[in-house]
């Protein structure tokens, strides 16, 4: 485990072109396993989920040329065997779910150990990939180890899900997208990452229709093609690098910004008192922006930021706004609709003398402007809570450490070295 040693208090300004993004590159690169000709990726970021993944492939005897330089990735799975022998999945990381239709459509049969969860969240739970998976014909048993096989193919289903889980929607599309007939997702989700997902796999000669809505209809086709693809920009960690320029009265600039998605997101800096404007697709936060949250017209209101499936402000936004709001004037209420375990790191942040009161799992209350100082905090095994108490941090004058540092590597790749071309001082210890 990697500490983050950090001098806050300066000012961050300059430039930052955010890489690809975790959640969109990582189904894309499970779903290259639904072909045999290769398939090449651009603006991949180097992150450890992605090392971890591209071992696991290796393992399998997938080719890969990863030029990390480059951002470019070529896969060639066409010499893997014909029966699947790693029994454990890349650990860590949620993603690991995501291999579950590819590796049935070609193995027809998987045996694993491990249950993939990622960040502690909550309780990251495999039913409805169990339930969406045994729609689709899957037999699924579970005594000890997990075992799931396909007779020949998947068959077609429709299906009405619980909720509009993410990782679920990449299951159904990878799975019906190669089965055998008609399939129907109803409570699709359509993060930007689905979209991304689906629209790599209509590259790959998919027939998918519904993408970005809460119905998704899948026509399965008999194979699957090579393609080129190009990886978004990642919505986080352009928020995120907005957010680190707004709490420390920096002046900061992100290209390729992904505008289209900020609609919400910008209406959610706006009631911390952050504006956020463009030039072309540059997004811009101006220096020395006073932090005050903006008071409703209903009077008697708490002013709340809540976060659910999208198009609600993203869930995984949350901890960079909480850090905003402890130095924001006023008082903050922000509700995790997604997780009951969101909000477990806030014991973290209260040591750098922040005032947040937690009332129930979902729902915290942040009063923010109260004196800071600096201090040694454990961050949690959740990416954006590690870099909230990261940008806690760099607000604050003096010298702090976040403990624990390294799930940001899990997302952001060369976040030291991009911090410090804003000025900031940061060094990895470990
Ligand atoms: C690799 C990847 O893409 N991970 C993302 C994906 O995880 P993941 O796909 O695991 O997240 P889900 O969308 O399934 O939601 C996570 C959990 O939230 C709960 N839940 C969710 C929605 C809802 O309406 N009701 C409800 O109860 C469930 O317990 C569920 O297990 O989506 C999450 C929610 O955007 C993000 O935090 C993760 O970064
Ligand atoms: C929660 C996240 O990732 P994972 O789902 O892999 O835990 C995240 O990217 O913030």
């Amino acid at each position: 485990m990697a500490n983050l040693i950090v001098h806050g208090g300066k000012p961050l300004s300059g430039t930052i072109t955010p890489s690809g993004n975790k959640n969109a590159v990582l189904p894309i690169l499970c779903a290259t396993l639904l072909t045999d000709e290769p398939v090449t990726l651009r603006n991949v970021p180097a992150i450890t989920d992605i090392e971890k993944l591209v071992g696991f492939f290796r393992e399998l005897g997938s080719l890969i040329d990863w030029d990390r330089e480059a951002k470019t990735m070529r896969l060639d799975h066409s010499d893997l065997g014909s029966d699947f022998d790693p029994q454990t999945l890349p650990q860590g990381m949620r993603s690991a779910v995501l291999l579950f239709a590819p590796l049935l459509q070609r193995f027809k049969e998987i045996h694993l150990d491990s249950n993939p969860k990622g960040c502690a969240l909550g309780i990251r739970e495999l039913d409805p990939h169990l339930e969406i998976l045994t729609c689709l014909g899957a037999k699924v048993d579970h005594n000890g180890e997990l075992k799931l096989s396909i007779e020949d193919t998947f068959k077609s289903a429709s299906h009405w899900a619980d909720y509009m889980s993410v990782t679920t929607t990449e299951t159904f599309v990878m799975a019906a997208a190669t089965g055998s007939g008609v399939s129907t997702l109803t409570n699709a989700a359509s993060e930007p990452h689905v979209q991304d997902l689906c629209r790599f796999l209509q590259s790959m000669g998919a027939k998918i229709d519904g993408i970005g809505t809460s119905v998704i209809t899948v026509t399965g086709v008999e194979k699957l093609q090579g393609t080129d693809a190009t990886i978004s920009s990642d919505h986080h960690e352009v928020a995120t690098f907005l957010a680190l320029g707004a709490i420390t009265g920096g002046h900061v600039k992100i290209s390729d910004s992904v505008p289209q998605h900020f609609d919400l997101i910008n209406r959610s800096f706006a009631k911390l008192g952050v504006n956020i404007s463009y030039e072309g697709d540059i997004a811009v936060c101006e220096a020395n922006q006073s932090l005050k949250v903006q008071q409703p017209f209903t009077s008697n209101l708490l002013p709340k930021i809540e976060a659910a499936p999208w198009p609600y402000f993203p869930v995984d936004l949350l901890p960079p706004m909480v850090a905003l709001a402890t130095k924001a004037d006023g008082v903050m209420h922000f509700w995790n609709k997604v997780y009951e375990g969101g909000f477990a790191w806030l014991p973290e942040l209260v040591k750098f003398g922040a005032h947040a009161v937690v009332s129930d799992p979902h729902r915290i209350i942040v009063f923010g402007q109260r004196p800071m100082r600096p201090a040694i905090v454990e961050a949690p095994y959740i990416i954006r809570a590690a870099v909230a108490l990261y940008m806690t941090a760099a607000s604050i004058e003096g010298r702090s450490i976040v403990k624990n540092a390294d799930p940001i590597r899990r997302a952001h790749p060369q976040f030291a070295e991009n911090l410090r071309k804003l000025g900031a001082e940061i060094e990895w210890d470990g």
